[in-house]
């Protein structure tokens, strides 16, 4: 079996489809879901998804991958820009993650261009649309040790 990966979408991402649609598109998030657990059976690894407008129920659900995922997508959607915690979190349980914007956050307001997670992210991908949940899918799925394997 390969990879056990965990997508996390944030707040507002429940929207996606009907949400400023000429920024994050026209893909809902039902649909989003399923083309990325179809995508990485594709691929030979397994998929969960979790999607929350709560930054507690986030933390709480990264906590729970520790020791049975091995490797996190994570869109923070506006905790991005906020939560110290989410970053905590994700240091915490130690499971190598990616950061994945559906915008370019650079050209957009100047109080998205900071991360609290990206200097600790594996790779960030941004800027792509919903392309960008399958281009992380590719790389969590095909290039990266799970750091069980590593020890
Ligand atoms: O592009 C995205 O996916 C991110 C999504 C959001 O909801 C924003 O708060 C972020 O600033 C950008």
């Amino acid at each position: 079996m390969g990879n056990s990966i965990l997508l996390i979408n944030g707040p507002n991402l429940n929207l996606l489809g009907t949400r400023e649609p000429h920024i994050y598109g026209h893909t809902t998030l039902s649909e989003l879901e399923t083309s990325s657990v179809e995508h990485a059976r594709s691929l030979g690894a397994e998929l969960q998804v979790f999607q929350s407008n709560h930054e507690g129920a986030i933390i709480d659900r990264i906590q729970e991958a520790r020791g049975n995922v091995d490797v996190i997508i994570i869109n923070p959607a506006a905790y991005t820009h906020t939560s110290v915690g989410i970053r905590d979190a994700l240091a915490g349980v130690d499971i190598p993650f990616i950061e994945l914007h559906i915008s370019n956050t650079h050209t957009r307001e100047t109080f998205r261009h900071h991360s609290y997670l990206s200097d600790k992210a594996v790779a960030v991908i941004m800027g792509f649309g919903v392309h960008g949940y399958g281009y992380a899918i590719d790389h969590a799925a095909k290039n990266i040790t799970p750091k069980k394997a590593q020890a």
